[in-house]
């Protein structure tokens, strides 16, 4: 059976309020805060859904501190990787979602299969690491500026998935 882990981390709430409404969409899905996941949650895994917020100016979410050494060691090949990102394109316009950004750049050559891609031409920003050509290389939402957006982008983006 194809199993589907939603891995995140997050501050005040915002990128948890996204990652439980995935798991309430995609029922079969398990939800690891990555505070206390383990590598074993990552490799009993098949389609990995991976979300951080962005702080600091550009940096993933704080609990991922522990977690990228994880993400590193873990042998992630052939494994379908789902990113998504939450940010504030208004205050943070040039590096809006730098930690999705960040995290792609982490794993991107771990031999996994990227799915869940996003255009960007509905966000008003300058700059942003998790740009690749005019594609996010995963769900870009903005809780603070756009939260009405929010539902209609992830399930445009699970639909597009197709993982169940
Ligand atoms: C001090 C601070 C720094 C931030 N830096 C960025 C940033 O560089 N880029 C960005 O897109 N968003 C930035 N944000 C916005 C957060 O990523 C956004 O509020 C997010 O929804 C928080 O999600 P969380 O509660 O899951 O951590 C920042 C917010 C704060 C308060």
């Amino acid at each position: 059976m194809n199993s589907i882990g939603i891995f995140y981390g997050s501050s005040v709430g915002n990128t948890r309020f996204v990652a439980e409404k995935i798991g309430d969409i995609i029922k079969t899905a398990r939800l690891y805060p990555v505070e206390n996941a383990k590598m074993q949650d990552l490799e009993n895994t098949d389609t990995i859904i991976l979300g951080t917020s962005t702080w600091g100016f550009g940096n993933m979410q704080d609990d991922f501190e522990n977690f990228v050494q994880i993400l590193l060691n873990a042998d992630l090949k052939g494994k379908k990787v789902a990113l998504f990102g939450l940010g504030d394109q208004y205050t943070y316009p040039d590096t809006f979602c730098n930690g999705m950004g960040n995290l792609y750049q982490l794993i991107k050559n771990k031999g996994c299969d990227f799915i869940g891609k996003w255009p960007s031409d509905s966000y008003d920003f300058s700059e942003s690491t998790a740009i690749e050509g005019n594609y996010f290389v995963g769900l870009a939402l903005d809780e603070d500026n756009e939260p009405d957006l929010t539902n209609h982008r992830l399930t445009q983006w699970i639909e597009s998935l197709n993982i169940h």
